[in-house]
């Protein structure tokens, strides 16, 4: 046998046997560290696939662990032994217990063999900067940070001007890490190129050194560590922090002892000042260096990770983009767009938004963790023993209370709607730890870096949502599922997602449509779909159409409803900008169909702001039906003959309409009640602030009562996205427009409401404001439709004040030749004096301007030539008020 072979079968042999014993110790190791509580996945028996499960879909474990022990202590393995899994009411029990008895960081530098990964070195100094002075000092900073923000995009983004991949990861670990070394170690060593790559690479040597370190037997690790590059370049990095802190340390020395010398105020100075109130013998420009990327690291991978997190869910749900857009702008609007401290606590949408999106995705599914660092008893008799790590599976989302609504939807604004409530305005915040909340940790160990990363997120998603529009790359449709590690949630770095530089317009729009099936919904949603302004479509309807456009998405529902059973419905649609409101029922007693189409338009509002569709909303339009009752109803009944009986008498079967105008009911009046009914109930929504508007500046309400369904259609547009309509507090686009085209050319020149060249002079003496459409304006007397029953009602005092808007030149629209040709048959048919229209369609309007009418006359004329019917009409009109006036329960009724 050749000699030299006897070494190498020895060797051989010794590794056998030393494999061997190494499983055997393993496995008592395991044994001995095993707890008698269930173990999830126990019915495997390949523990390394149950190992394997952990690293990759601890989620889903946690989960399994969940529905089978509820209340219960579980156990789970993991590559490093087994682990115990709390039930999250047991945080309670934990949360009395301080750092030295159960410690949060010893847990965390265990799992990240923080002897060796140098992160298990608990300072007093690093806590106090953070918990006490970085705190105290959150309000001064914002400005800074928003300054450094700005820089890194300009520097570090590529200009995007059409759709650009960005990889956030990459991005964002910049931008993260220099606006928080302007704090950390200020200005200019905040934009060290160096400083930067070792502060946050730091982390990842750590992270990445200890898995692989892990890999070796616990007996080997002191001498493995030098085999491990990630470990060595750990030594590196806390070397390297050191040389480049120290000439700003020196520069620092310097300059205390000049005149004129100014504090710094930035984490650097705390940590010594810190150092020295604490008498830290042991703290020196070494100790200060490890502290600093101590804190990089836990402060900058969370910060990206949740920012990652947040773009992801608005690129999946770009609806959103819009609405918290406007929020920023809203709230710096006065103010350059320069972010005030303030401006932070008031973006309530975003902190909403944060929130949600953590809640989805959560740093991680055990985000409390414990090292017992003296024996533990909990309640229920199981015994932690000192050394032992517990965590609690914080991250089960049905355990959310009940009145945050389906806890398994995203829902943006959640906490938006929670904090509504005046007591719960400061609760639900971000930054808010609670026993449902866990995401930032529990009790007094809780992450003390949260407020400071809660400023950090608003501040960069501001300047993303103000500058940048976002989107996925094509092919991906709904959010990326999040890639696990153990117990971490990450955020898949493949997705990529594609930017384009927002000029700073508020754009895509997006509405709900509710009777999208009938007339003017169909025409609507036609107008919105064409509308590049609109990206998405909501229709709300009994039944649906059956061919959509792709914006277009619908929604079963039933207006007669209660809101509550409305409620249940529209659980999936997002909060929109524009309500356009087309759904109305005709009936033959106006009386009733102001009360039905008013508890319609009550239920469906109380519906749509219960569940937070109203939150961003810019603008609601009301279009008042096409024909209403009496010859609509019949007609839309099919009982023709009554249909025709009942207009025997009126305009539309003997006049030959200008555009499109296909009949006409018989009394001016009829739309009028439904509007009325419409304008109360509306009245009484704002009254009562039911209904949210964002800045109080927008509240918008129209009424047109215009017959033809394409300019219907064009007038809710332009209705809704008028710059009037931004302007404007309240408007009244009113109403029976038909009657208006079919007034006599001198009822325009007696009202004396058309002055337009006064109103909007331009060069060429042409009107500018709203080409296109309307052409007339004028102010509404103080007392709008609802004058008399106001008080009644707590009509507020700025809904009082409304404008007219005309879509025509009335004037010009009475030259028209097919309108005399109109006025001459209808003449010559009936013999009708001018007068007699004129005077009702003029009592109509003094009463729309509050002014004193005398309709007297005109009534009793226009029954002496058989327009009885007219009458009637005037006598229930006044009735309903009256009803308006006693009841005003109106929009309650169906309830
Ligand atoms: C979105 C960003 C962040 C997330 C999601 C996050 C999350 C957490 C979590 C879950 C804990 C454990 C709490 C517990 O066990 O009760 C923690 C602890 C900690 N965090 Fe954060 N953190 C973030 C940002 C920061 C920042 C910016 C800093 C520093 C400025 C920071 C410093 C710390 C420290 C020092 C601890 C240990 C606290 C202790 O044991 O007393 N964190 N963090």
């Amino acid at each position: 046998m050749n000699s030299t072979r006897i070494p190498i079968l020895w060797a051989l042999a010794a590794t056998a046997v030393a494999a061997w014993a190494g499983k055997v110790i393993i496995k008592l190791l395991r044994r001995r560290n095993a707890f008698s509580v269930p173990i999830v996945g126990a019915d495997i028996d390949d523990i390394k696939a149950l190992k394997g499960r952990y690293v990759r879909e601890a989620d889903v474990l946690l989960r399994e662990g969940y529905e089978k022990f509820k209340d219960g202590i579980f156990q789970v393995e993991t590559p490093d032994g087994p682990r115990v899994f709390l039930p999250r009411k047991l945080a309670h029990e934990l949360k009395p217990f301080n750092r030295h008895e159960a410690s949060g960081m010893k847990a965390l530098a265990d799992r990240h063999i923080g002897q060796y990964t140098t992160i298990d070195h608990e300072s007093d100094v690093m806590l106090g900067a953070i918990k006490i002075d970085l705190n105290r000092n959150l309000g001064n900073f914002v400005e800074d940070v928003q300054y450094e923000v700005a820089h890194c995009f300009e520097t570090q983004f590529p200009s995007c001007n059409e759709w650009t991949p960005i990889d956030l990861h990459e991005k964002l670990l910049r931008v993260v890490a220099q606006a928080s070394a302007c704090i950390f170690v200020g200005y200019p060593m905040c934009r060290n190129e160096e400083w930067l790559e070792c502060s946050t690479k730091f982390a990842l040597d750590v992270m990445i050194g200890g898995e692989k370190l892990k890999q070796w037997h616990p007996w080997l690790r002191p001498i493995a560590q030098y085999l491990v590059p990630e470990m060595t370049r750990i030594r590196g990095d806390h070397q390297r922090a050191f040389e480049l802190l120290l000439p700003e340390l020196e520069k620092r020395s310097t300059e205390s002892h000049g005149t004129g010398f100014k504090s710094r105020n930035d984490m650097i100075e705390w940590m010594q000042q810190r150092a020295k109130k604490l008498g830290d013998k042991s703290f020196d420009s070494r100790e200060l260096a490890k502290l600093q990327m101590l804190t990089a690291t836990a402060a900058i991978h969370t910060t990206r990770l949740a920012i990652i997190h947040a773009l992801y869910d608005l690129a999946a749900r770009r609806e959103y983009i819009g609405p918290l857009r406007r929020e920023v702008l809203e709230v710096t609007k006065d103010n350059t767009s320069i972010l005030r401290k303030q401006h932070l606590t008031q973006m309530r949408k975003l902190d909403s938004f944060m929130k949600e999106s953590q809640r989805h995705n959560p740093p991680s599914v055990a985000t409390f963790q414990r090292k017992a660092m003296i024996p533990i008893n909990l309640s229920n008799g199981f015994h932690i023993p000192a050394g032992t790590i517990v965590q609690c599976n914080t991250n089960i989302l049905d355990e959310a209370p009940a009145e945050w609504g389906d806890p398994n939807v995203f829902d943006a604004f959640r906490f938006h709607k929670l904090r509504s409530k005046p007591e719960d305005s400061n609760k639900h915040q971000f930054a808010s730890t609670s026993y449902d909340s866990m995401q930032f940790g529990f009790g007094n160990d809780a992450c003390p870096g949260r407020f400071f990363a809660s400023n950090q997120i608003k501040i960069i998603l501001a300047y993303i949502l103000s500058h940048y529009d976002l989107k996925f790359e094509d092919g991906v449709v709904e959010r990326p599922r999040n890639l696990m590690f153990e117990v971490n949630v990450l955020a898949d770095p493949a997705v990529k997602v594609l930017i384009l530089d927002s000029d700073y317009e508020i754009r895509m729009l997006t509405a709900i449509v509710t009777g999208a099936t009938g007339i003017t919904g169909t025409a609507i949603v036609k107008a919105l779909v064409d509308t590049s302004e609109y990206s998405e479509v909501y229709t709300l309807s009994r039944s649906q159409k059956s061919e959509l456009h792709p914006k277009v998405k619908h929604a079963t529902l039933d207006l007669q409803q209660s809101a509550g059973e409305m409620a249940r419905s529209l659980s999936h649609i997002p909060p929109v900008t524009h309500i356009f409101f087309c759904a109305y029922l005709a009936h033959p007693d106006e009386g009733e169909a102001a009360r039905i189409n008013g508890t319609m338009l009550s239920n469906s509002l109380t519906a749509l702001k219960e569940t937070g569709k109203t939150v961003d909303l810019q603008c609601l339009v009301l279009t008042c039906g096409l024909k209403q009752p009496p010859n609509f109803y019949y007609t839309q009944q099919r009982i023709l003959e009554r249909a025709a009986e009942d207009t025997v008498n009126t305009w539309s079967w003997t006049v030959t309409y200008p555009q499109d105008v296909v009949g006409f009911a018989r009394g001016n009046f009829m739309n009028l009640m439904s509007s009325l009914g419409l304008y109360c109930a509306v009245s009484r929504e704002m009254e009562d602030s039911r209904l949210v508007f964002p800045g109080n500046k927008k509240n918008y309400l129209a009424f047109n009562d215009w017959t033809s369904a394409r300019y219907h259609a064009e007038f809710c547009l332009w209705a809704g996205t008028a710059q009037s309509a931004k302007n404007q507090r309240f408007n009244v686009v009113n109403g029976d427009v038909q009657s208006w085209q079919d007034l006599w050319p001198r009822l325009a020149k007696r009202y004396g409401c058309i002055i337009p060249d006064k109103m909007f002079p331009s060069p060429d003496g042409e009107r500018k404001a709203y080409p296109g459409y309307e052409s007339g304006i004028m102010k509404l007397h103080p007392r709008p439709p609802v004058a008399e029953v106001e008080s009644q009602l707590g009509l507020k005092d700025e809904f009082k004040q409304g404008i007219l808007y005309n879509q025509i030149d009335l004037t010009k629209w009475a030259r028209r030749p097919d309108v005399v040709k109109a006025w001459e048959s209808l003449r010559d048919r009936y013999g009708l004096e001018q007068g007699v229209w004129d005077n009702a369609t003029w009592s109509f309007l003094n009463f729309l301007l509050g002014r004193e009418y005398s309709c007297v006359a005109s009534m009793s004329k226009a029954r002496k030539m058989g327009f009885n019917k007219y009458a009637d009409t005037w006598a229930e009109f006044q009735h309903t008020l009256e009803e308006l006036e006693a009841a005003k329960m109106l929009p309650r009724i169906a309830e």
